[in-house]
């Protein structure tokens, strides 16, 4: 297939590194910069000792793919969704971001649309470098759409080194994943640690649970379950930098709004200490000047 991958962060190379075993591999970026290095000398995967060869081309030059896999973060899907109208009404797109911010967003597109999520780390090094910080799989839903051929889609990306699976249910599959991040990316952001130091430190993991039950109940999941899915988490990307922490330490803005924001706007109960983390968050961003 011709695989079009949007945003060449970290999950866009580290994606595109694993499709090129496959399928054919076109980058889109926004730098002029990054599209030459990566068309001059291919992607690096950190393991591997030969660079891989795919294409690489700004955002507004994109030409006819087979599948489009947009890779930016929450808050540049708005620049996103007026190059994708403009595609064709077939190809499908992927949306992989954390949260929930975008979904409402994505009925505006005509194509048939597929909401994933990533449970591999990610770390871009450089333009063309990427490397990969613990293995996952990337879980793939459809969304507002019927799934047979969008089943099909997803065992052709399936490939054992980088797996992708299906799920029957999106909202169930999102949910799953927004507690996770509603636990791991707001105390790792604003400890400054690694995600493995929420279980290593008894105090983080005492907040850390204690956020788990407040999602848990905000989402209407068994905290069992949850707590325990989320230390598998924390313990297989143990040594990862989660990416709000990214965020913060490159002084860009987060996606608290839609992980954390998204949380309160649904939850029916009280959940302070999900908003005290909430406003952490912002108190960090606001101080950095991240808003005007
Ligand atoms: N990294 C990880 O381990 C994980 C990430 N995720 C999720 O995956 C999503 C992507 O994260 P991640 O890859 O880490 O983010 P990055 O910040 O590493 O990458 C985002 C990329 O999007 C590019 N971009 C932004 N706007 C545009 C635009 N208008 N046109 C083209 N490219 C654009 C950026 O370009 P530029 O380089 O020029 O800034 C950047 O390369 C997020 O929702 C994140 O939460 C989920 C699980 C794990
Ligand atoms: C799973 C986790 C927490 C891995 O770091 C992630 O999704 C992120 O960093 O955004």
């Amino acid at each position: 297939m011709k695989v079009g991958i949007i945003g060449g962060g970290s999950v866009g190379l580290l994606s595109g590194s694993y499709l090129a075993n496959d399928h054919e591999v076109t980058v889109y970026v926004r730098r002029a910069e990054q599209k030459t290095m990566i068309n001059d000398y291919g992607l690096v995967l950190d393991q591997c000792s030969e660079s891989i060869r795919v294409n690489a081309l700004l955002v507004n030059e994109m030409v006819s793919e087979d599948l489009l896999i947009v890779c930016v973060k929450q808050q540049h899907i708005d620049n996103i969704l007026p190059i994708i109208q403009q595609t064709n009404y077939h190809t499908p797109v992927i949306f992989l971001q954390n949260g929930m911010g975008h979904i409402d967003k994505l009925h505006r597109t005509g194509q048939p649309i597929m909401v994933g999520t990533v449970e591999h780390g990610a770390l871009r090094r450089d333009n063309i470098t990427v490397q990969h910080t613990g293995e996952g799989i990337i879980r793939l839903a459809a969304l507002y759409t019927s799934d047979s051929p969008l089943r099909e889609l997803t065992s052709k990306l399936n490939q054992p080194a980088f797996p992708f699976v299906f799920s029957a249910d999106w909202k169930q599959m999102l949910h799953e994943k927004l507690l996770i991040n509603t636990v791991i990316n707001p105390l790792t952001a604003l400890f400054d640690v690694a995600n493995g130091q929420l279980l290593e430190n008894s105090y983080l993991q005492q907040l850390a649970s204690v956020l788990c039950r407040e999602a848990a109940t905000a989402l209407n999941m068994d905290f069992n379950a949850a707590w325990d899915s989320v230390q598998q988490v924390i313990r297989n990307t143990k040594k990862n930098v989660s990416s709000m922490l990214k965020d913060i330490r490159e002084d860009r803005g987060t996606e608290i709004d839609s992980i954390t924001g998204y949380l309160m706007q649904i939850s029916t109960n009280p959940i302070p200490n999900t908003e005290f983390i909430y406003r952490s968050i912002k108190a960090i961003e606001t101080k950095k000047g991240l808003y005007p």
